[in-house]
């Protein structure tokens, strides 16, 4: 029976793909083989040993202390794109907001309870509505810092609405670049992409080259009166710089997905609380595929998105034989030294698959027949081998 621990509320469609005959599945539970997790932070919390796989139903990874759980042995897997339509809609929403008078104009309007007579409103209203007029979005010019999934979806809506769009990503990928719709022109910088867009929108993931990457320096490059939105994470933005900047009216709003105390209490800051991927439709994904990525990784030892360990899969061999799977520092002979401790032991390889990512190798090798304890020690005792399981 394999164990797992959830935290937040993890959609049910989800955790329905575990088997209960396989899997028991809840918050509290001793000993889990895994964790499914979204924003719960697990930086300062003592990982059980028990813990194999860490599943965040999710984009970010910067709630798991992934560097850490690499040398455990713990892959870290995530949801990519599974979110993405919705904090694009999302994105949208703050977009349309920023450009016209929607909460001032809805605030003032809820606002007069005191009002009976409806010809006497009607009649104010088309006095006063000229205060919450706008502008629209078509023939303005988006910029979008990086351009992954979200941001290659946010990307190609702006250029449906008539937007010009604008992209930096010092690190796309080849998937990445095939996905983006041609119209989108590039930025050399991020300081090229500022100087020219009326709105700017941050999609790029919370990692140390990205901290404050929207800083005072930056922010001087800002184009006078542009909206920046912020829905990828806290700590891309500094708030202090945006309130500078706000008040120098340089940004003309500062839209997010993050409120901070500093920001709050602000006619030019909208900020909801954490809510772009919060959908039905997207916490399913989510949950369904790393539930799904997470069982194939506990029974079979498979590997797909995960953001500290290589993609591996391997067909399972024929009925009878044994899986070993074991991961290890990436360093010369370590596999080497493991097939000769099966040779030693007239354990006969069926097939295997080695691959490696930056400082961790991993590794399938069906074998012939299950292996001894004795084996299996052999192979925990090996110089650089991190974790060793048989499935
Ligand atoms: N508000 C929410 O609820 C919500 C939901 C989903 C994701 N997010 C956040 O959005 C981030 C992006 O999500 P995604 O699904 O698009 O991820 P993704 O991995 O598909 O895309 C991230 C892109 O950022 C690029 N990038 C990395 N460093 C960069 C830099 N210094 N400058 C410019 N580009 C850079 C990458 O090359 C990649 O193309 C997530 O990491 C997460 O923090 C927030
Ligand atoms: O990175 C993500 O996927 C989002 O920030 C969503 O976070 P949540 O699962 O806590 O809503």
């Amino acid at each position: 029976m394999y164990k797992i621990k959830t935290y937040n509320t993890i959609s049910v469609k989800g955790l329905n793909r575990f088997d209960r005959a396989k899997y028991e599945v809840a918050s509290d539970i001793n000993n889990p083989d895994g964790y499914v997790l979204r924003s719960h932070k697990l930086h300062d919390e003592v990982l059980p040993e028990s813990v194999k796989a860490v599943a965040r139903a999710g984009a970010g990874t910067n709630n798991v202390p992934v560097a850490e759980y690499t040398k455990k042995g713990v892959v870290v897997f995530n949801a990519p794109g599974a979110n993405a339509n919705a904090v694009k809609e999302l994105v949208l929403a703050g977009m349309l907001l920023g450009s016209r008078g929607i909460i001032p104009g809805m605030n003032w309007a809820n606002s007069l309870t005191d009002m009976t007579d409806a010809a006497e409103m009607s009649k104010l209203m088309e006095k006063q509505k000229s205060q919450f007029a706008g502008s629209e979005l078509i023939g303005k010019t988006l910029g979008v810092v990086g351009l992954g999934a979200i941001g290659s979806l946010v990307a190609e809506t702006a250029l449906a609405l008539g937007m010009n769009v604008v992209g930096y990503d010092p690190a796309l990928s080849v998937e990445a670049a095939w996905r983006l719709p041609s119209q989108v022109m590039r930025a050399e910088n991020l300081q090229a992409l500022l100087s020219r867009c009326d709105y700017v929108t941050l999609h790029v993931p919370a990692i140390e080259a990205t901290q404050h990457l929207i800083n005072e320096e930056s922010l001087k490059s800002v184009k006078a009166g542009a909206v920046l939105l912020n829905f990828a994470r806290e700590a891309i933005v500094d708030a202090e710089a945006v309130v500078k900047s706000l008040d120098a009216k340089q940004l003309r709003m500062y839209i997010c997905d993050f409120p901070e105390p500093s920001l709050l209490g602000r006619d030019d800051v909208y900020a909801m609380p954490h809510i772009g991927a919060s959908t039905a439709e997207a916490e399913e994904n989510c949950a369904i595929m790393v539930a799904d990525q997470l069982m194939d990784y506990l029974e079979n030892g498979n590997i797909k998105n995960s953001v500290n360990f290589p993609q591996v899969a391997m067909e399972r061999a024929a009925q009878g034989s044994a899986r070993i799977t074991f991961c290890n520092d990436n360093v010369s002979g370590v596999l080497g030294h493991v097939l000769s401790v099966l040779a030693d032991h007239d354990v006969n390889v069926i097939d295997m698959v080695n691959k490696s990512r930056g400082d961790i190798a991993y590794n399938i090798i069906d074998v012939e027949q299950p292996p001894s304890d004795a084996v299996v020690s052999a192979i925990e005792s090996v110089e650089h081998v991190i974790a060793v399981r048989v499935i």
